[in-house]
C-alpha cells in the first residue's frame, strides 16, 4: 500500500468548501484503487487566523509543512479584513519562495459541455508554465517621502538563473506533448528586463532543435488566447504575465472556477504545493455553489506529482464527462451546488473502479 502523507490548507472563503470537497474526490480515488491512501492532516491557517494571531501562519509553518509529501491548498485572501498583500506574502508566496517551488503548472483546455464565451472554441489543449520564484513579484523596492513627493519604487528581478530554468521546464514538457513553446515577452516597452528574457529564450531554443518556438508580446498573446487558443502548446511566461494568463485561460474555458495549479519544487528539497488558479471568491462565499472543479483538478495534478498517471487520467475523464452531461455549479451556467457536482463525480469514480 502506498501511502502519502499530505498538509492540507484550505485557506480562505471558498478555499474552505472547495478543499473538503476534493479531499471526498481523494478518498473516493483511493478507494476505487485499492492500493494507495493519503492521510490529510489539516492546518488552519487563513486570515481568520491571522486576525487571532497576527500572522498568517504560526513561526514553525514552514517547519511543520517540510515533512509532507505534498500541500493541498484552497485559496488564500479576505481583503476586507487584511490588506491582500499581507495575506499573500505572508502564506501563499512565502510557502512558494521558501520552498523553491519554482515552477507553477497552469493547464488550461476545452471539454465537452464547458460553457465557453468564445463563439466557436476549438479544441484548445495547452499548458502556461509560471515562472515562480522571481521576476516582477519582488520585494525589492520601497517608498519614500510622503504626500506630493511620495515615491514607490518596486523592482522587477529577472536572474538567469530563474529564467532559463522556467524555460529549460516548457521545453522538456514540450517534448511530451506538442512539441511547440511560445514565449510571453514586452520587449518593446519593457527595457532592460524582457530583451533580456529574449535573448534567454533565444540560447534555450538552440538546445531544442525538435521543438518549434514563437514569441509574442503579451499584449497580442492575451488576444491570441481569445482569438485562436487552439494554436497554443506550451506557454512560458514570466510571474506576473504568467499570472494574468492563466485566469484568462480558465475564462476561456467557461469560468475560472476550473483552472488547476501545480507550484512544483524541481529540486526534490521540499514538498510541491497544489491549489487552484482562483482565490477566495467573497462574493460567493457561504452559498454553496462555488465550482469545485478547479480543486479538483488541482488534486489529478498532485496524483500525476505522485507518479499516478493513470488515475490522474482517469479523474479528469469522469470530470469531463459530469459537465458534458451538465451538472454544472452557476458560474458555467448550470444549477447544481458545490456538493451536487462532487458527488456525482465520485458516484462515477465508484461506478469505473
Ligand atoms: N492563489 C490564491 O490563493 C489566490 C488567487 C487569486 C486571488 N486570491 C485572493 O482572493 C481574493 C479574491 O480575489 P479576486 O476576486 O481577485 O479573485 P477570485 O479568483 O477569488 O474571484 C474572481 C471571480 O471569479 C469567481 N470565482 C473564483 N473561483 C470560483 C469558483 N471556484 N467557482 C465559481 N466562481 C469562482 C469569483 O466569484 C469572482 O467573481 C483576494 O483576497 C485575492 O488576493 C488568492
Ligand atoms: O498573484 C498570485 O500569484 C496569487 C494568485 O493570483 C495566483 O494566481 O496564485
Ligand atoms: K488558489
Ligand atoms: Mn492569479
Amino acid at each position: 500500500m502506498k501511502k502519502w502523507e499530505i498538509a492540507v490548507i484550505p485557506g480562505d472563503g471558498i478555499g474552505k468548501e472547495v478543499v473538503p470537497a476534493a479531499l471526498d474526490v481523494l478518498k473516493t480515488v483511493a478507494d476505487v484503487h485499492g492500493g494507495i491512501s493519503f492521510s490529510f492532516t489539516e492546518f488552519p491557517w487563513s486570515c481568520d487566523y491571522y486576525m487571532e494571531h497576527g500572522k498568517m501562519m504560526p513561526d514553525d509553518g514552514l517547519e511543520t509543512l517540510r515533512n509532507f509529501d505534498a500541500i493541498f491548498l484552497g485559496a488564500v485572501g479576505n481583503p476586507k479584513f487584511v490588506p491582500d498583500h499581507i495575506s499573500l506574502w505572508g502564506l501563499l508566496l512565502k510557502i512558494r519562495r521558501e520552498f523553491e517551488q519554482v515552477i507553477n503548472i497552469r493547464p488550461a483546455k476545452y471539454f465537452r459541455g464547458l460553457s465557453s464565451p468564445l463563439t466557436e472554441p476549438r479544441d484548445f489543449d495547452f499548458i502556461v508554465v509560471r515562472e515562480n520564484s522571481e521576476g516582477e513579484y519582488s520585494e525589492v523596492g520601497g517608498r519614500i517621502h510622503r504626500g506630493e513627493d511620495e515615491i514607490a519604487i518596486q523592482n522587477a528581478v529577472f536572474t538567469r538563473k530563474g529564467t532559463e530554468r522556467a524555460m529549460r521546464y516548457a521545453f522538456e514538457l514540450a517534448r511530451k506533448r506538442k512539441r511547440h513553446v511560445t514565449s510571453a515577452t514586452k520587449s518593446n516597452g519593457i527595457f532592460h528586463t524582457m530583451p533580456f528574457w529574449d535573448e534567454v529564450f533565444a540560447d534555450v531554443k538552440r538546445d531544442y532543435p525538435d521543438v518549434a518556438t514563437a514569441s509574442y508580446h503579451i499584449d497580442a498573446l492575451a488576444a491570441f488566447f481569445v482569438t485562436r487558443p487552439h494554436t497554443f502548446d506550451v506557454v512560458v511566461a514570466s510571474n506576473l504575465f504568467g499570472d494574468i494568463l492563466t485566469d484568462l485561460g480558465g475564462a476561456i474555458m467557461g469560468s475560472i472556477g476550473i483552472a488547476p495549479a501545480a507550484n512544483i519544487n524541481v529540486n526534490g528539497k521540499y514538498p510541491s504545493m497544489f491549489e487552484p488558479v482562483h482565490g477566495s471568491a467573497p462574493d460567493i462565499y457561504g452559498k454553496g455553489i462555488a465550482n469545485p472543479i478547479g480543486q479538483i483538478w488541482t488534486a489529478k495534478l498532485m496524483l500525476d506529482h505522485f507518479g499516478e498517471e493513470e488515475l490522474g487520467a482517469l479523474l479528469l475523464q469522469t470530470i469531463e464527462d459530469v459537465t458534458a452531461d451538465g451538472i454544472k455549479t452557476p458560474d458555467l451556467g448550470g444549477t447544481a451546488t458545490t456538493k451536487e457536482v462532487t458527488e456525482e463525480i465520485c458516484r462515477r469514480l465508484r461506478k469505473r473502479g
